[in-house]
């Protein structure tokens, strides 16, 4: 922990272009927030977000009612391959994860981001990965770039760990699960649990809407033991500078797909549909138990780029704070993957182990366009 004029600050290590491993001290953004007296200028976007210009869209909606009764499944499934191809993203609804799980994730996320920092630094193993898990900042590879106005937390909640006296490091991310609040991970880990049926199942139904040769062309890769969950829960809080600042700058998810649990402020997530920021809006929802599912690199390999990775950023706002908690599902690490060619068509993609991507991705992380997938690109 340090200060600097009462101000704390977060430490990332990165390895800079010459290979060197450094630190940077990062400003906590929520403190920033509460005292209202300082933007600093390392918070100034190198694109601002285009507040006003950028227009709000209600993306498509998924049943997954609908998906799973045999009279509305083909139409169903019709609307989930036009948004996944159209979109990369949609929300679904009538998932089945109840309301109360939701909650009881909302309220442990909210906990935990009301406690003071000395008590989160305490509770949860510090950032001293590159490979960006624990409390702390994303994408940060040196001392001169535009920081987001975010403070967030990444756990891995799968596959499971055994964790032992000797096993204390935090490398991979196994000892940042907040002791506080007390069912912190019971939380996350009940909702993660659940909602991984509903992604196994989408998965089936994006290979049969897609009318690939077997429904389980994604989901084999899936492997239950051994693939990979990482949550990451952002917050932003309220921004002097919404002109200025953002929340989360531009990137597509190296995941196969991400799921979005967002509260607090709305329209914040920004989608770039052809060359255009659009702003997405959650429709009118009672109970707020919509989830957005988008589609991640790892799945526009598989899919042979029928499906694209979606580019996002997330808006600030002046004077609302809003969280969400984006759960990354991919294959197991050490599995290959490769694109599902149809009808003797070209792969596009070539296999990759799936730890090779990601670190890649992390390693050149920060881009200003969609350049990770080159890795995977042929020609
Ligand atoms: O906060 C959001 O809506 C998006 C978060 C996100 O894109 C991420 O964590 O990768
Ligand atoms: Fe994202």
């Amino acid at each position: 922990m340090s200060t600097n004029e009462g101000y704390h600050f977060h430490e990332a290590t990165f390895v800079d272009q010459n290979g060197e491993l450094k630190t940077t001290k990062i400003p906590v953004v929520q403190e920033l927030a509460a005292r209202q007296d300082h933007f600093p200028k390392r918070f100034i976007a190198s694109s601002p977000p285009l507040i006003i210009a950028a227009a709000n869209t209600l993306p498509p909606v998924i049943d997954i009612a609908k998906l799973q009764s045999d009279c509305s499944r083909k139409a169903e499934l019709r609307r989930l391959a036009e948004a996944a191809k159209e979109w990369g993203v949609f929300l679904i609804k009538n998932h089945g994860v109840e309301a109360v799980v939701l909650d009881d994730v909302k309220e442990v996320v909210k906990g935990f981001f009301g406690l003071s920092y000395e008590d989160k630094k305490a509770n949860v193993g510090s950032f001293k990965s590159v490979d960006d898990m624990g409390y702390g900042k994303n994408f940060v590879k040196s001392e001169e770039q535009p920081l987001d106005w975010i403070d967030r937390l990444t756990m891995k909640a799968a596959p499971p760990v055994v964790t032992t006296c000797t096993n204390t490091n935090n490398i991979d991310g196994l000892s940042v699960w907040p002791q506080k609040p007390g069912n912190f991970r019971q939380a996350i880990e009940k909702y993660v649990e659940e909602s991984r049926k509903v992604l196994d199942g989408l998965l089936q139904d994006l290979a049969e809407s897609l009318s690939l040769d077997h429904q389980n062309a994604f989901l084999q890769h899936f492997e239950p033991e051994q693939s990979e969950i990482k949550v990451r829960v952002n917050y932003y809080p309220p921004c002097p500078r919404p002109d200025l600042a953002i929340g989360l700058m531009p990137h597509s998810d190296a995941s196969g797909l991400t799921l979005l649990l967002e509260f607090g402020a709305t329209r914040a997530l920004q989608v770039l549909k052809g060359s255009a920021w659009t702003t997405l809006e959650w429709p009118n929802d009672n109970n707020n138990t919509l989830l957005l599912v988008n589609i991640g690199d790892l799945m526009e390999i598989m899919s042979n780029g029928v499906l694209k990775s979606m580019w996002h950023q997330v808006r600030t706002k002046l004077d609302a704070e809003r969280f969400s908690v984006a759960y990354f599902y991919n294959p197991p690490p050490q599995s290959s993957i490769g694109p599902v060619v149809v009808g003797g068509g070209t792969s596009m993609y070539k296999r990759v182990v799936v730890e090779d991507y990601v670190s890649n991705y992390y390693k050149i992380s920060p881009t200003t366009s969609k350049e990770a997938i080159m890795y995977a690109r042929l020609g």
